[in-house]
Protein backbone atom coordinates (compact mmCIF):
# COMPACT_ATOMS: atom_id res chain seq x y z
CA UNK A 1 0.00 0.00 0.00
CA UNK A 2 0.97 3.30 -0.58
CA UNK A 3 0.66 6.24 1.62
CA UNK A 4 -2.51 7.85 0.90
CA UNK A 5 -4.16 3.95 1.20
CA UNK A 6 -2.94 3.82 4.26
CA UNK A 7 -4.18 7.54 5.62
CA UNK A 8 -7.86 5.71 4.19
CA UNK A 9 -7.21 2.63 6.39
CA UNK A 10 -6.10 5.02 9.38
CA UNK A 11 -9.29 6.94 9.31
CA UNK A 12 -11.30 4.04 8.52
CA UNK A 13 -10.06 2.45 11.94
CA UNK A 14 -10.13 5.34 14.16
CA UNK A 15 -13.56 5.55 13.01
CA UNK A 16 -13.90 1.95 14.29
CA UNK A 17 -12.79 2.75 17.53
CA UNK A 18 -14.57 5.98 17.64
CA UNK A 19 -18.01 4.74 16.47
CA UNK A 20 -17.87 1.49 18.15
CA UNK A 21 -15.86 2.65 21.22
CA UNK A 22 -13.43 -0.36 20.76
CA UNK A 23 -9.82 -0.44 21.77
CA UNK A 24 -7.52 0.30 18.82
CA UNK A 25 -5.14 -2.89 19.44
CA UNK A 26 -9.39 -4.79 18.72
CA UNK A 27 -10.02 -2.43 15.48
CA UNK A 28 -6.83 -2.55 14.07
CA UNK A 29 -6.75 -6.47 14.68
CA UNK A 30 -10.25 -6.35 12.80
CA UNK A 31 -8.91 -3.90 10.33
CA UNK A 32 -5.93 -6.47 9.44
CA UNK A 33 -8.71 -9.42 8.94
CA UNK A 34 -11.03 -7.81 6.52
CA UNK A 35 -7.95 -6.88 4.49
CA UNK A 36 -5.27 -9.65 4.09
CA UNK A 37 -4.09 -8.54 1.15
CA UNK A 38 -2.16 -5.95 3.65
CA UNK A 39 1.58 -6.57 4.32
CA UNK A 40 3.03 -6.29 8.33
CA UNK A 41 4.41 -3.23 7.30
CA UNK A 42 1.04 -1.84 6.54
CA UNK A 43 -0.42 -2.98 9.56
CA UNK A 44 2.36 -1.27 11.56
CA UNK A 45 2.09 2.36 9.29
CA UNK A 46 -1.72 1.97 10.15
CA UNK A 47 -1.33 1.70 13.46
CA UNK A 48 1.43 3.72 13.93
CA UNK A 49 -0.78 6.72 12.53
CA UNK A 50 -3.51 6.11 14.39
CA UNK A 51 -2.19 6.08 17.88
CA UNK A 52 -0.11 9.47 16.80
CA UNK A 53 -3.57 10.85 16.01
CA UNK A 54 -4.75 9.70 19.80
CA UNK A 55 -2.00 11.09 21.26
CA UNK A 56 -2.02 14.72 20.23
CA UNK A 57 -5.38 14.53 19.43
CA UNK A 58 -6.40 17.65 21.17
CA UNK A 59 -3.61 20.18 19.44
CA UNK A 60 -4.18 18.36 16.31
CA UNK A 61 -8.22 19.47 16.45
CA UNK A 62 -7.72 22.88 17.40
CA UNK A 63 -5.41 23.32 14.69
CA UNK A 64 -8.24 21.90 12.54
CA UNK A 65 -10.95 23.26 14.35
CA UNK A 66 -12.21 19.41 13.99
CA UNK A 67 -11.76 16.27 15.56
CA UNK A 68 -13.28 13.83 13.20
CA UNK A 69 -11.07 11.10 12.44
CA UNK A 70 -9.79 12.25 8.86
CA UNK A 71 -8.76 15.76 10.94
CA UNK A 72 -6.62 13.87 12.66
CA UNK A 73 -4.84 11.26 10.54
CA UNK A 74 -4.09 14.18 7.81
CA UNK A 75 -2.86 16.60 10.65
CA UNK A 76 -0.58 13.55 11.88
CA UNK A 77 0.83 12.94 7.98
CA UNK A 78 1.78 16.71 7.50
CA UNK A 79 2.45 17.81 11.68
CA UNK A 80 4.19 14.70 12.84
CA UNK A 81 5.31 12.83 9.95
CA UNK A 82 6.53 15.78 7.65
CA UNK A 83 4.25 15.54 4.31
CA UNK A 84 3.97 18.58 2.47
CA UNK A 85 0.49 19.18 2.11
CA UNK A 86 0.61 20.19 -1.74
CA UNK A 87 2.30 17.02 -2.63
CA UNK A 88 -0.21 14.54 -0.68
CA UNK A 89 -3.02 16.07 -2.73
CA UNK A 90 -0.63 15.02 -5.80
CA UNK A 91 -0.76 12.25 -4.58
CA UNK A 92 -4.25 11.85 -3.81
CA UNK A 93 -5.13 12.70 -7.20
CA UNK A 94 -3.44 9.40 -8.56
CA UNK A 95 -4.89 7.18 -6.48
CA UNK A 96 -7.91 5.04 -6.17
CA UNK A 97 -8.11 4.58 -2.29
CA UNK A 98 -6.48 7.90 -1.55
CA UNK A 99 -9.13 10.15 0.47
CA UNK A 100 -10.87 13.18 -0.44
CA UNK A 101 -7.98 15.93 -1.09
CA UNK A 102 -7.56 18.57 1.45
CA UNK A 103 -10.38 21.26 0.82
CA UNK A 104 -8.64 24.93 0.97
CA UNK A 105 -9.87 25.47 4.52
CA UNK A 106 -7.53 22.10 5.25
CA UNK A 107 -4.86 23.47 3.83
CA UNK A 108 -4.88 26.88 5.07
CA UNK A 109 -5.30 25.33 8.97
CA UNK A 110 -3.08 22.01 8.40
CA UNK A 111 0.07 24.21 8.64
CA UNK A 112 -0.95 26.85 11.03
CA UNK A 113 0.58 26.66 14.74
CA UNK A 114 -1.33 27.03 18.10
CA UNK A 115 -1.42 30.43 18.85
CA UNK A 116 1.06 30.97 22.46
CA UNK A 117 -2.39 31.88 24.55
CA UNK A 118 -3.77 28.66 23.58
CA UNK A 119 -5.34 26.62 26.57
CA UNK A 120 -3.26 24.80 28.51
CA UNK A 121 -4.88 21.34 28.29
CA UNK A 122 -4.87 22.02 24.28
CA UNK A 123 -0.62 22.67 24.58
CA UNK A 124 -0.86 19.55 26.98
CA UNK A 125 -3.01 17.27 24.92
CA UNK A 126 -4.66 16.05 28.04
CA UNK A 127 -8.27 16.16 28.87
CA UNK A 128 -9.72 19.41 30.45
CA UNK A 129 -10.72 18.17 33.67
CA UNK A 130 -7.36 16.74 34.33
CA UNK A 131 -5.98 20.17 33.80
CA UNK A 132 -6.28 20.93 37.89
CA UNK A 133 -4.67 17.75 38.98
CA UNK A 134 -1.84 17.71 36.66
CA UNK A 135 -0.90 21.25 37.53
CA UNK A 136 -0.87 20.34 41.51
CA UNK A 137 1.20 16.91 40.53
CA UNK A 138 3.66 19.04 38.59
CA UNK A 139 3.44 23.12 39.39
CA UNK A 140 4.01 24.83 36.19
CA UNK A 141 5.54 22.04 34.57
CA UNK A 142 2.68 20.45 33.89
CA UNK A 143 1.83 21.65 30.16
CA UNK A 144 5.62 20.04 29.23
CA UNK A 145 4.84 16.50 31.38
CA UNK A 146 1.55 16.52 29.29
CA UNK A 147 3.64 17.09 25.90
CA UNK A 148 6.23 14.28 27.01
CA UNK A 149 3.34 11.93 27.38
CA UNK A 150 2.24 12.52 24.20
CA UNK A 151 4.96 11.55 22.01
CA UNK A 152 6.09 7.64 21.04
CA UNK A 153 7.65 5.02 24.02
CA UNK A 154 10.57 3.36 23.57
CA UNK A 155 10.71 -0.96 23.47
CA UNK A 156 12.47 -1.57 27.07
CA UNK A 157 13.15 -4.97 28.37
CA UNK A 158 14.39 -6.39 31.18
CA UNK A 159 17.30 -8.56 31.69
CA UNK A 160 15.98 -11.96 33.44
CA UNK A 161 19.44 -11.89 35.87
CA UNK A 162 18.38 -15.13 36.75
CA UNK A 163 18.75 -16.38 33.41
CA UNK A 164 21.32 -14.36 32.00
CA UNK A 165 23.39 -10.56 31.38
CA UNK A 166 23.10 -7.64 30.12
CA UNK A 167 25.86 -7.62 27.94
CA UNK A 168 24.33 -10.78 26.44
CA UNK A 169 20.74 -9.75 25.85
CA UNK A 170 22.59 -6.28 24.11
CA UNK A 171 24.54 -9.04 21.57
CA UNK A 172 21.73 -10.93 20.93
CA UNK A 173 19.58 -7.63 19.48
CA UNK A 174 22.42 -5.47 18.52
CA UNK A 175 20.90 -5.79 14.92
CA UNK A 176 17.95 -3.49 16.63
CA UNK A 177 20.10 -0.86 18.05
CA UNK A 178 19.29 -1.81 21.48
CA UNK A 179 21.78 0.07 24.08
CA UNK A 180 21.62 -0.07 27.75
CA UNK A 181 18.50 2.04 29.62
CA UNK A 182 20.27 4.94 31.82
CA UNK A 183 18.46 4.28 34.74
CA UNK A 184 17.97 0.61 35.55
CA UNK A 185 21.12 -1.37 35.66
CA UNK A 186 19.45 -4.78 33.90
CA UNK A 187 17.19 -2.51 31.05
CA UNK A 188 18.15 -2.55 27.62
CA UNK A 189 15.74 0.11 25.07
CA UNK A 190 15.30 0.20 21.69
CA UNK A 191 14.42 4.11 21.05
CA UNK A 192 11.24 4.42 19.49
CA UNK A 193 10.99 5.39 15.82
CA UNK A 194 9.12 7.83 13.46
CA UNK A 195 6.79 7.95 10.84
CA UNK A 196 5.78 4.65 9.59
CA UNK A 197 8.82 2.83 11.77
CA UNK A 198 8.08 -0.74 12.97
CA UNK A 199 8.58 -1.44 16.49
CA UNK A 200 11.24 -5.06 16.49
CA UNK A 201 9.05 -7.83 17.23
CA UNK A 202 11.47 -8.72 20.16
CA UNK A 203 9.34 -11.96 21.48
CA UNK A 204 10.11 -14.23 18.70
CA UNK A 205 13.61 -13.71 19.12
CA UNK A 206 15.84 -17.01 20.66
CA UNK A 207 16.89 -14.90 23.83
CA UNK A 208 13.13 -14.22 24.60
CA UNK A 209 11.90 -17.63 24.34
CA UNK A 210 14.86 -18.99 26.56
CA UNK A 211 13.66 -16.68 28.84
CA UNK A 212 17.06 -14.14 29.28
CA UNK A 213 14.90 -10.81 29.34
CA UNK A 214 11.11 -9.76 29.07
CA UNK A 215 9.64 -6.58 27.70
CA UNK A 216 9.22 -4.38 31.04
CA UNK A 217 9.13 -0.72 30.51
CA UNK A 218 12.40 1.24 32.58
CA UNK A 219 10.08 2.66 34.58
CA UNK A 220 8.53 -0.84 35.82
CA UNK A 221 11.77 -2.11 36.76
CA UNK A 222 12.72 0.93 38.40
CA UNK A 223 9.68 0.73 41.02
CA UNK A 224 10.33 -2.90 41.20
CA UNK A 225 14.15 -2.06 42.01
CA UNK A 226 13.06 0.75 44.27
CA UNK A 227 10.84 -1.88 46.26
CA UNK A 228 14.06 -3.21 47.81
CA UNK A 229 13.60 -7.11 48.10
CA UNK A 230 16.74 -8.93 49.20
CA UNK A 231 17.38 -12.32 48.95
CA UNK A 232 15.55 -14.61 52.09
CA UNK A 233 12.40 -12.40 52.17
CA UNK A 234 9.37 -13.19 52.78
CA UNK A 235 7.30 -11.03 50.42
CA UNK A 236 3.40 -11.00 48.61
CA UNK A 237 2.67 -9.28 45.74
CA UNK A 238 -1.08 -8.53 46.46
CA UNK A 239 -1.73 -7.52 42.55
CA UNK A 240 0.71 -9.61 40.73
CA UNK A 241 -1.56 -9.72 37.47
CA UNK A 242 0.52 -11.38 34.73
CA UNK A 243 3.62 -11.02 36.68
CA UNK A 244 5.71 -8.57 35.60
CA UNK A 245 6.45 -7.00 39.25
CA UNK A 246 6.97 -10.91 40.32
CA UNK A 247 9.59 -11.34 37.87
CA UNK A 248 11.89 -8.71 38.62
CA UNK A 249 11.41 -9.38 42.03
CA UNK A 250 12.47 -12.94 42.23
CA UNK A 251 15.33 -12.22 39.70
CA UNK A 252 16.27 -9.64 42.71
CA UNK A 253 15.68 -12.01 45.67
CA UNK A 254 18.08 -14.45 43.22
CA UNK A 255 15.13 -16.66 43.58
CA UNK A 256 16.15 -16.94 47.64
CA UNK A 257 12.91 -16.58 49.97
CA UNK A 258 9.94 -16.85 49.03
CA UNK A 259 7.36 -14.83 47.12
CA UNK A 260 3.50 -14.96 47.26
CA UNK A 261 1.95 -13.97 44.11
CA UNK A 262 -2.06 -13.21 44.86
CA UNK A 263 -4.71 -11.38 42.19
CA UNK A 264 -8.50 -11.23 43.19
CA UNK A 265 -8.59 -11.80 39.41
CA UNK A 266 -8.13 -15.20 38.18
CA UNK A 267 -8.07 -14.65 34.20
CA UNK A 268 -4.98 -11.96 35.01
CA UNK A 269 -2.87 -13.86 36.82
CA UNK A 270 -3.06 -16.87 34.43
CA UNK A 271 -0.10 -15.85 31.93
CA UNK A 272 1.89 -15.81 35.07
CA UNK A 273 2.55 -20.12 35.13
CA UNK A 274 4.14 -20.02 31.95
CA UNK A 275 5.94 -16.57 32.61
CA UNK A 276 7.65 -17.88 35.40
CA UNK A 277 8.74 -20.96 33.81
CA UNK A 278 10.71 -19.19 30.78
CA UNK A 279 12.30 -17.18 33.33
CA UNK A 280 13.32 -19.84 35.65
CA UNK A 281 11.55 -18.19 39.12
CA UNK A 282 11.64 -21.07 41.30
CA UNK A 283 10.87 -18.97 44.85
CA UNK A 284 7.41 -17.72 43.92
CA UNK A 285 4.22 -19.36 45.01
CA UNK A 286 1.09 -18.63 42.89
CA UNK A 287 -2.30 -18.31 44.82
CA UNK A 288 -5.13 -18.26 43.39
CA UNK A 289 -8.39 -16.16 44.29
CA UNK A 290 -10.14 -18.39 47.09
CA UNK A 291 -11.51 -17.23 49.91
CA UNK A 292 -9.07 -18.27 52.17
CA UNK A 293 -5.81 -17.96 50.00
CA UNK A 294 -4.08 -15.89 51.60
CA UNK A 295 -5.17 -16.69 55.71
CA UNK A 296 -1.60 -18.31 56.76
CA UNK A 297 0.38 -15.22 55.76
CA UNK A 298 -1.38 -12.30 58.30
CA UNK A 299 1.26 -11.03 60.47
CA UNK A 300 4.54 -12.73 58.53
CA UNK A 301 5.31 -10.99 55.64
CA UNK A 302 8.29 -8.52 55.22
CA UNK A 303 7.31 -6.41 52.56
CA UNK A 304 3.76 -6.07 51.08
CA UNK A 305 3.89 -4.87 47.37
CA UNK A 306 0.76 -3.57 46.27
CA UNK A 307 0.80 -2.50 41.92
CA UNK A 308 -2.64 -1.37 42.66
CA UNK A 309 -5.23 -0.89 39.74
CA UNK A 310 -5.36 2.42 38.66
CA UNK A 311 -6.05 4.77 35.50
CA UNK A 312 -3.16 4.12 33.93
CA UNK A 313 -2.23 7.45 33.35
CA UNK A 314 1.33 6.95 33.51
CA UNK A 315 0.74 4.76 30.00
CA UNK A 316 -0.46 7.27 27.95
CA UNK A 317 2.47 6.92 25.37
CA UNK A 318 1.19 3.43 24.74
CA UNK A 319 -2.52 3.50 25.23
CA UNK A 320 -3.38 7.24 23.96
CA UNK A 321 -6.92 6.44 23.23
CA UNK A 322 -7.42 6.01 27.23
CA UNK A 323 -6.13 9.58 28.14
CA UNK A 324 -10.02 10.05 26.49
CA UNK A 325 -11.98 7.33 27.91
CA UNK A 326 -10.74 8.41 31.69
CA UNK A 327 -13.69 10.15 33.35
CA UNK A 328 -14.15 11.39 37.11
CA UNK A 329 -16.21 8.35 37.57
CA UNK A 330 -13.71 6.16 37.09
CA UNK A 331 -10.94 7.92 38.99
CA UNK A 332 -13.47 8.26 41.79
CA UNK A 333 -13.77 4.16 41.43
CA UNK A 334 -10.26 3.62 41.16
CA UNK A 335 -9.43 5.82 44.19
CA UNK A 336 -11.70 3.47 46.42
CA UNK A 337 -10.28 0.24 45.24
CA UNK A 338 -6.52 1.31 46.14
CA UNK A 339 -8.05 2.78 49.97
CA UNK A 340 -10.00 -0.73 50.36
CA UNK A 341 -6.33 -2.54 49.26
CA UNK A 342 -4.25 -1.10 51.18
CA UNK A 343 -6.25 -1.15 54.28
CA UNK A 344 -6.96 -4.87 53.42
CA UNK A 345 -3.25 -5.66 52.60
CA UNK A 346 -1.77 -4.14 55.57
CA UNK A 347 -2.19 -6.77 57.69
CA UNK A 348 -0.13 -9.12 56.24
CA UNK A 349 2.85 -7.41 57.34
CA UNK A 350 4.88 -8.25 59.85
CA UNK A 351 5.88 -5.26 62.91
CA UNK A 352 8.54 -3.53 61.06
CA UNK A 353 7.52 -4.84 57.92
CA UNK A 354 7.48 -2.33 54.54
CA UNK A 355 4.28 -2.02 52.69
CA UNK A 356 5.08 -0.93 48.77
CA UNK A 357 2.34 1.07 47.40
CA UNK A 358 3.00 1.51 43.12
CA UNK A 359 0.57 2.84 40.51
CA UNK A 360 1.28 3.82 36.94
CA UNK A 361 -0.27 7.14 37.53
CA UNK A 362 0.49 10.67 37.72
CA UNK A 363 -2.61 12.36 38.85
CA UNK A 364 -2.25 13.17 42.97
CA UNK A 365 -5.53 11.47 43.76
CA UNK A 366 -4.04 7.56 43.25
CA UNK A 367 -0.45 8.87 44.62
CA UNK A 368 0.43 11.21 47.21
CA UNK A 369 -3.35 11.96 48.21
CA UNK A 370 -4.15 8.11 48.49
CA UNK A 371 -0.31 7.99 50.34
CA UNK A 372 -1.59 10.48 53.05
CA UNK A 373 -5.55 9.07 53.73
CA UNK A 374 -3.69 5.76 54.78
CA UNK A 375 -1.18 7.60 57.08
CA UNK A 376 -3.75 9.61 58.60
CA UNK A 377 -5.87 5.94 59.13
CA UNK A 378 -2.39 3.81 60.27
CA UNK A 379 -0.36 5.82 61.97
CA UNK A 380 1.97 3.11 63.30
CA UNK A 381 3.31 3.76 59.53
CA UNK A 382 4.97 6.10 58.14
CA UNK A 383 7.18 6.64 54.22
CA UNK A 384 10.73 5.92 54.31
CA UNK A 385 12.99 8.56 53.11
CA UNK A 386 12.86 8.55 48.66
CA UNK A 387 16.29 9.66 48.39
CA UNK A 388 17.72 6.99 50.57
CA UNK A 389 15.73 4.39 48.36
CA UNK A 390 16.77 5.97 45.48
CA UNK A 391 20.65 5.53 46.95
CA UNK A 392 20.16 2.06 47.95
CA UNK A 393 18.48 0.84 44.64
CA UNK A 394 20.95 2.82 42.34
CA UNK A 395 23.82 3.87 44.38
CA UNK A 396 23.33 7.16 43.06
CA UNK A 397 21.05 10.36 43.86
CA UNK A 398 17.64 10.60 42.46
CA UNK A 399 16.97 12.53 39.42
CA UNK A 400 16.02 15.96 39.95
CA UNK A 401 12.03 16.54 40.57
CA UNK A 402 11.13 12.51 41.41
CA UNK A 403 10.47 13.09 44.71
CA UNK A 404 7.04 14.19 45.88
CA UNK A 405 6.06 16.58 48.52
CA UNK A 406 4.24 12.94 49.90
CA UNK A 407 7.61 11.37 50.28
CA UNK A 408 6.72 9.35 46.88
CA UNK A 409 8.77 8.83 43.81
CA UNK A 410 7.32 10.05 40.90
CA UNK A 411 8.33 8.52 37.44
CA UNK A 412 7.53 10.74 33.95
CA UNK A 413 8.17 10.52 30.78
CA UNK A 414 9.87 13.63 30.86
CA UNK A 415 11.81 13.10 33.95
CA UNK A 416 12.90 9.81 33.23
CA UNK A 417 12.36 8.75 29.99
CA UNK A 418 9.90 5.89 31.46
CA UNK A 419 5.93 5.84 31.94
CA UNK A 420 4.46 7.32 34.47
CA UNK A 421 4.82 5.39 38.11
CA UNK A 422 4.41 6.44 41.48
CA UNK A 423 5.93 4.48 44.45
CA UNK A 424 5.77 5.03 48.22
CA UNK A 425 7.67 2.44 50.64
CA UNK A 426 5.75 2.65 53.93
CA UNK A 427 6.94 1.06 56.62
CA UNK A 428 4.65 -0.48 59.93
CA UNK A 429 6.50 0.34 63.28
CA UNK A 430 8.74 -2.52 65.17
C1 LIG B 1 -1.46 -2.69 37.75
S1 LIG B 1 -2.19 -4.27 37.64
C2 LIG B 1 -0.89 -5.33 38.17
C3 LIG B 1 0.27 -5.46 37.21
C4 LIG B 1 1.28 -6.49 37.63
N1 LIG B 1 1.72 -6.35 38.99
C5 LIG B 1 2.50 -6.46 36.71
O1 LIG B 1 3.55 -5.91 37.09
O2 LIG B 1 2.41 -7.00 35.61
C6 LIG B 1 -3.29 -4.29 38.98
C7 LIG B 1 -3.87 -5.64 39.33
O3 LIG B 1 -4.64 -5.51 40.52
C8 LIG B 1 -5.62 -6.51 40.49
N2 LIG B 1 -6.63 -6.20 41.51
C9 LIG B 1 -7.68 -5.34 41.42
N3 LIG B 1 -8.38 -5.33 42.57
C10 LIG B 1 -7.77 -6.21 43.42
C11 LIG B 1 -8.02 -6.64 44.75
N4 LIG B 1 -9.04 -6.15 45.44
N5 LIG B 1 -7.20 -7.56 45.29
C12 LIG B 1 -6.14 -8.05 44.59
N6 LIG B 1 -5.87 -7.68 43.32
C13 LIG B 1 -6.66 -6.76 42.74
C14 LIG B 1 -6.10 -6.50 39.06
O4 LIG B 1 -6.72 -7.71 38.72
C15 LIG B 1 -4.80 -6.25 38.30
O5 LIG B 1 -4.25 -7.45 37.83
Amino acid sequence: MRLPGRLSAAIAVLTDVETRKRPVSEALKAWGINNRFAGAGDRAAIGNLVYDALRRRASHAAIMADDSPRALVLAVAVRDWGHDPAALNDSFATDDHAPEPLSADELARITGQLPDDSAGHILADVPEWLAPSLTRAFGDSWIAEGQAMAARPSLDLRTNTLKSQRERVLKSLARFNAVPTAISPVGVTMPAGSGDARTPNVTTDEGYLKGWFEVQDQGSQIVAALAGASPGEQLLDFCAGAGGKTLALAAAMANKGQIFAYDSDRSRLAPIYDRLKRNGAHNVQVRAPLPDALDDLVGKMDRVIIDAPCTGTGTWRRRPDTKWKLSPELLAQRVAEQAAILAHARRFLKPGGTLIYITCSILPEENDDQVAAFLAANPDFASLDPQSLWQAAFGAEAPAGVATAGAGIALTPRLTGTDGFYLNALRRNP
